[in-house]
Order: structure tokens, then C-alpha cells, then sequence
């Protein structure tokens, strides 16, 4: 597959920024430009203006954001500003220089307290900062713009920058025991799966604007995540289920955040890889 569209990729140099550069590059992409935190400061509408002048773009993919989740309870007019406003100048510059967004949110979103599959219209009640600053981020979208894609996924993780996975692997081998939360459930989503899929939609450019939901296929809860990557990394470690209660942090979170993946892949005719089977691939790399 190829994409002669021009396309600017903000939060360029984070982990699902570096998914997509690596997919892009597999694809034979030449017109993606990947901006850092500094080329690409969502917070500074001149540079965007600027940006948005010189290089024309067809679509942009909004991989930036604040993703620290415990640091954002402190940090609320810092995450407020780049999950919220930061989308918000995205969006209005995607309105008036006539671009598609891609804007990556999250299960945060979601207060998960009912065992049940979300779907894109459920109610968004989110319970920690970072959450709450995210779906602001959406609205603002919303408001200002018609050509956005919102993709919501959820536990994203790769060979690229820090994640969950990189942690157990670290934790695993430096200590003989871990404790890891196993009531909170949810479905992991390799960052490369979706960089592939965002690239897919920019290429089927079908125009089927909304919101939708992606994450990994599966269920699964932060325990039996990491046993499965102690099990894959074959990292011998005693490996303690506790609950939540058991491992205070400062955000809550969402205790049943799974995801229904239904009209993504309906709209868009993709198909999305169980979780087990992205996370083998994805230690097959780090390995
Ligand atoms: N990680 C996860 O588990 C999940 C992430 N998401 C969403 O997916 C998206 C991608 O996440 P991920 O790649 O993991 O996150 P990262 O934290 O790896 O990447 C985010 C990037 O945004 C950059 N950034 C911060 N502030 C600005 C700014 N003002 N202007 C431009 N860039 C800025 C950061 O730079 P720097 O590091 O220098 O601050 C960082 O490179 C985000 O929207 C996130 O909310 C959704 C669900 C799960
Ligand atoms: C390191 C560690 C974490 N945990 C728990 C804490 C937490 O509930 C869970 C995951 O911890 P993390 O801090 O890695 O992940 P967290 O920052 O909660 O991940 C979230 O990030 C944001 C950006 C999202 O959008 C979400 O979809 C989700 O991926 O594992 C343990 O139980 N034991 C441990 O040793």
C-alpha cells in the first residue's frame, strides 16, 4: 500500500508516533512529516499556522498528548492545556486550512464500573485527570470540526519509548517478586496494530468521520498481562495478583474499560489481531 497524501504526524517522536513512522516507512510513504515536541507545539498557534502554510497537509494525526496518568493529578492545568487545548488548535487549524484529523484518545474516557462491552455512544463519565482532560480534547474536536477521525484505544504498548511491557520486562528481571493489579480489566493494544490501521484509514480516505473505538482483540486484566509477558519473555519471577486497594496510586482507574471494536471494523473492513498474538510479535522485537 502507498498514500500520496500529505500528512503532518504531531507528538511525532512518542511511542505510537514512532509506530507510524515505522509503518510509513515499511509503506513507502514520502510525503510524512514527523514533528517533536518542539517543531510540532500544538500549544503555539503561530508555528501551526505556519506549518499548516508551508506544508499543505491533507490529513494530520494528533499522536500528541500528556500521558503521564499518576503526574496529571498534580499537573492539571499543564495536562488541561496539551489534552484539551492543544486539540482544540489542532482542529481549528485542520477547519480553516481544510485537513483531516486523527485524533487519538482513550478508554480513560470511560468511568468503568459496569462489566460490560463500551461502545461509542456510551455515556463518557471519566475518573482521573488525564481522562477527563482527553474527553475534553474530544468536545473541543467536535465543535470546531466536521474531518476528524477520534481513534479511542486503550494500554497502548511497543518496542518504542516506555509502556507497560518494557516495565515488566525491567521489573522482572532486576526483582524475584511483583505484585500487579488484577482487578482492573481492559484489552492491550499493540501500537503498532494501530499505526497500521490509522494509515489504513487515512488510505481508504472514505470519509466516514466519527468517533470509534480500537484496541487489540480480547480481555484481559493487568495481572494476567504481565504473566503473559513473563511467560512469552520466558522472565522466571513470583507474580502476585492483588487488588486494586492493595497498589494506591494517585489517579483512580477505570475497573472494566473493554472496548467493542464493532464499527471500526465494519466501516473500515479491518481486521484486528488478538492481544496475546500482537504481544508475541511485539517481544519477538524487543527480544
Ligand atoms: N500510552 C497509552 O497507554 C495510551 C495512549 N493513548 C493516547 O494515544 C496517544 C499516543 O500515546 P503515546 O504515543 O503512548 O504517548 P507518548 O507519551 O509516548 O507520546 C506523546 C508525545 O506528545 C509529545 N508532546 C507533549 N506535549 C506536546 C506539545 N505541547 N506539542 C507537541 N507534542 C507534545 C510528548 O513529548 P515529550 O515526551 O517530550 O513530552 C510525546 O512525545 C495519546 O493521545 C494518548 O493519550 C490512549 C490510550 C492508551
Ligand atoms: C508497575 C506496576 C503497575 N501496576 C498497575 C498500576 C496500573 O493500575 C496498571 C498499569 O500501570 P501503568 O502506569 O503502566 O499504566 P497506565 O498509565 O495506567 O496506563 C494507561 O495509560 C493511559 C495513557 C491510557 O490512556 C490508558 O489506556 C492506559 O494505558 O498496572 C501494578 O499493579 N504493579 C506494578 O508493579
Amino acid at each position: 500500500m502507498n498514500s500520496n497524501n500529505k500528512i503532518l504526524v504531531f507528538g511525532g517522536i512518542g511511542q505510537l508516533g514512532q509506530c507510524i513512522q515505522k509503518i510509513s516507512i515499511e509503506r513507502n510513504y514520502d510525503q510524512i512529516v514527523f514533528l517533536d515536541e518542539i517543531a510540532g507545539n500544538i500549544l503555539d498557534q503561530n508555528l501551526l499556522r505556519k506549518l499548516f502554510t508551508t506544508k499543505k497537509p491533507q490529513f494530520v494525526i494528533n499522536c500528541a498528548a500528556y500521558t503521564a496518568v499518576d503526574k496529571a493529578e498534580d499537573e492539571v492545568l499543564l495536562c488541561e492545556k496539551i489534552n484539551k487545548v492543544g486539540a482544540e488548535n489542532l482542529a481549528k487549524s485542520c477547519a480553516e486550512f481544510g485537513a483531516t484529523l486523527i485524533h487519538v484518545s482513550t478508554d480513560f474516557v470511560f468511568e468503568g464500573n459496569v462489566p460490560k462491552l463500551l461502545n461509542e455512544t456510551d455515556e463518557t463519565t471519566p475518573i482521573n485527570v488525564y481522562g477527563k482532560t482527553k474527553l475534553e480534547g474530544e468536545l473541543e474536536i467536535c465543535k470546531v470540526l466536521d474531518a476528524y477521525y477520534i481513534l479511542r484505544t486503550s494500554w497502548l504498548y511497543s518496542e518504542f519509548a516506555s509502556n507497560f511491557v518494557k516495565t515488566m520486562r525491567k521489573l522482572g528481571s532486576e526483582r524475584d517478586e511483583l505484585s500487579v493489579i488484577v482487578d482492573q480489566v481492559g484489552t492491550p493494544t499493540y501500537a503498532i496494530d494501530l499505526a497500521a490501521t490509522i494509515l489504513d484509514i487515512i488510505e481508504t480516505d472514505s470519509g466516514a468521520y466519527g468517533t470509534y473505538h480500537y484496541s487489540n482483540e480480547g480481555v484481559t486484566s493487568w495481572y494476567d498481562f504481565a504473566k503473559a509477558i513473563f511467560d512469552i519473555s520466558e522472565i522466571t519471577v513470583k507474580l502476585n495478583p492483588i487488588p486494586g486497594s492493595a497498589y494506591p496510586t494517585k489517579a483512580v482507574r477505570p475497573a472494566f474499560s473493554v472496548m467493542d471494536k464493532t464499527k471500526i471494523k465494519s466501516t473500515f473492513g479491518i481486521e484486528i489481531p488478538y492481544w496475546r498474538d500482537s504481544l508475541v510479535r511485539c517481544i519477538a522485537k524487543l527480544n
